[in-house]
């Protein structure tokens, strides 16, 4: 849609308000007993599994891939009367977008490429669409690309909105997931306007950090983020998608953010299409948790390794 200026002026952000009712909700809601472990297992269904690492080789993205393809050992999925699932995505820089295709050929899971000179986004304007368009002709499927952030910290949402129309046109068939850095935002109240703006100009997905930013993904953003997203849909009709990302490793975080969507948007953000998890090591936990709920007993963290 056109930037809406006059929209981007009357966002509010009540930052009390919205640390209260994010401090309410891991205390207030968990599923317990074969719910958990349903709710578990959805979750890796919604994980973007991620390396993001400067010493990155073909060998750990290959088997970061086979775990992809198959996150959860097969008898304790039998056990626990699973049905076989994979992760949402996996998730890398543009040069292992190769290697990635190759090893997931067959499996259905989408490579998602983190382009446009991540984490900092401070490359040449058009080395970072060619990055984008790189990155499509490897065969990533959905794009992560970050925003400029001062364009935020100086209120220019035109210059936002130019920027992410031009990410969104070189991304053709491929999704794309805007990433705002909101540790470096300064404010909700910038976190709300730059979220509405990215969906003005077409993200599919609006995303919270790089994982790189000193604070990643938190309660409060989310519900910033989420609030954008329903308050976009009801003036638009149109469903964006979203992405906590950075430091979510604990199978009980993810459950608290599951709860967040479910409570916020409803159901249908509970599904691959429309909420991932950024995270390079929460499936980790989540295993040992299923182990646990077919098992009784809680394995080691090392008898999990993620590549
Ligand atoms: O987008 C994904 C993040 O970079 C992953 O962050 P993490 O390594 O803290 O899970």
């Amino acid at each position: 849609m056109p930037l809406d200026l006059d929209w981007v002026a009357r966002v509010q952000a009540n930052t009390s308000a919205i640390e209260r009712r994010a401090a309410s909700l891991p205390g207030r809601r968990t599923v317990k007993k074969t719910y958990q472990a349903a709710w578990l297992a959805r979750a890796i269904t919604l994980i973007d599994l991620t390396t993001l690492a400067g010493d990155d080789t073909p060998g750990r993205v290959r088997r970061l891939c086979a775990k992809a393809r198959q996150p959860v050992r097969a008898d304790l999925l039998d056990t626990l009367g699973l049905p076989p699932i994979t992760t949402g995505a996996v998730c890398v820089y543009h040069d292992m977008v190769e290697t990635a295709v190759e090893a997931l050929r067959g499996s259905g899971i989408p490579v998602a490429a983190v382009s446009t000179g991540f984490p900092a986004g401070l490359s040449p304007f058009h080395l970072r669409v060619a990055e984008i368009t790189e990155s499509v002709k490897a065969g990533a499927a959905e794009i992560d690309i970050v925003i400029s952030r001062r364009h935020v910290l100086t209120g220019n949402w035109q210059a936002l909105y130019d920027e992410m129309k031009e990410f969104r046109a070189a991304c053709g068939e491929a999704h794309v997931k805007a990433i705002l850095a909101t540790g470096e935002l300064g404010t909700l109240r910038n976190v709300a306007r730059a979220s509405l703006v990215c969906m003005m100009a077409g993200a599919d997905f609006i995303k919270t950090s790089t994982g790189k930013e000193s604070v990643n993904a938190t309660l409060p953003v989310s519900l910033t983020m989420v609030r954008a997203i329903r308050a976009y849909e009801a003036a638009t009709g149109i469903k964006v998608g979203y992405k906590p990302a950075g430091g979510i490793s604990k199978a009980k975080d993810a459950l608290v953010y599951m709860a967040l969507m479910k409570e916020e948007l409803g159901n249908r953000w509970l599904q691959p299409d429309l909420f991932r998890f950024g995270a390079s090591s929460l499936l980790g936990d989540i295993e040992r948790q299923l182990e646990h709920h077919a098992t009784g007993a809680y394995s080691a963290s090392y008898r999990h390794p993620m590549a």
